[in-house]
């Protein structure tokens, strides 16, 4: 059992009758033995290629959690917590000091750079949204990151001291966007992302080498896609963290025939490129 300590809780944004809190959790990496735990060490979580961490609810499951940052011996865990939510319910009602089980795990997405990056976020999903943000900035492929970021109002927001450090330390090549559902702000955009939004937002200079990522439900992701596909960027051509190839079969640990594949829409109708065989 890899038991990981709390050594901090910070909230982010306080309960109010309109709107969900939002904490940070920062954990002690726990020591990672690969024969004995499973998954990856914690300090090996990329969090630039959507890596997560799975967080062991006692008398639940695991459940992922994007880590919003990682330094040598902590990492942080940033959460809303849903009414009723079982796990994050539970986070919540962590005390410094208590500890829980958890393993890092591979997204089995890889990189793929171009000179724009669009990042779509959906309220809690700015968890993967500003960190990868961060890490584009400092790779350095894209000449220009815009972060979109889709929330109810102003005050579900947070992260303003992070996101403005990120504005001065490069400007010109960082913009940030907030669109609102619930509350017309000066210089932010009004409603829902609808295809035309992103058409506005997202402008680079040569549309081949734009690349998006977006984070929130799976419905959400999927939708934004379409959007995105609409405008003129097919996925996953365009998709700045595409699914590895062999991810699928990283999941299943072997090799697996078509027939006896469950995931159709992995195989295409096709036979399992013959690499991946064991
Ligand atoms: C790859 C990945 C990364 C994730 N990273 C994060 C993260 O960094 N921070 C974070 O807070 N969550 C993150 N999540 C979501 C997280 O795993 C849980 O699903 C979330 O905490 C809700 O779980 P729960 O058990 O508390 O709620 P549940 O018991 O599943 O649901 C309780 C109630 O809340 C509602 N609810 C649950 N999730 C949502 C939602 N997303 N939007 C609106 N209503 C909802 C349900 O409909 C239900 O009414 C991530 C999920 C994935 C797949």
């Amino acid at each position: 059992m890899t038991q990981t300590k709390l050594i901090k809780k910070t909230t982010l944004v306080s309960a109010a009758a309109t709107r969900l809190p939002v904490h940070t959790l920062t954990f002690a990496i726990p020591r990672f033995d690969p024969s004995v735990h499973r998954g990856k060490s914690h300090s090996e979580v990329a969090i630039d290629k959507g890596d997560v961490v799975k967080m062991v609810i006692p008398g639940y499951k695991p459940k992922s959690y994007s880590m919003s940052a990682l330094r040598e011996q902590e990492f942080d865990v940033t959460f809303k917590v849903y009414p009723n939510g079982r796990a994050s319910g539970f986070l919540d009602s962590m005390k410094v000091g208590d500890e829980l089980e958890s393993f890092g795990k591979s997204s089995g997405r890889h990189h793929n750079p171009g000179s724009f990056v669009g990042i779509v976020s959906y309220g809690v999903g700015i968890t993967e949204g500003l960190p990868v943000t961060k890490a584009e900035l400092e790779k350095g492929d894209a000449e220009k990151v815009v972060l979109l970021w889709a929330s109810r109002t102003m005050g579900d927001t947070f992260w303003h001291e992070e996101i403005k450090a990120l504005q001065n330390e490069y400007p010109g090549r960082f913009e940030m966007v907030h669109i609102l559902s619930r509350e017309e702000h000066q210089g932010c955009f009004h409603g829902h992302i609808t295809p035309k939004l992103l058409d506005q937002a997202f402008q680079p200079a040569d549309r081949g080498q734009a690349r998006f990522l977006s984070v929130g439900t799976k419905d959400m992701m999927r939708i934004t896609n379409r959007m995105l596909e609409e405008i003129g960027y097919p996925m996953p051509e365009h998709a700045l963290l595409p699914k590895s190839r062999s991810s699928h079969h990283q999941r299943h640990g072997k090799h697996h025939s078509r027939t006896s594949c469950k995931d159709r829409k992995h195989h295409k109708g096709r036979e399992c490129d013959k690499k991946h065989r064991r």
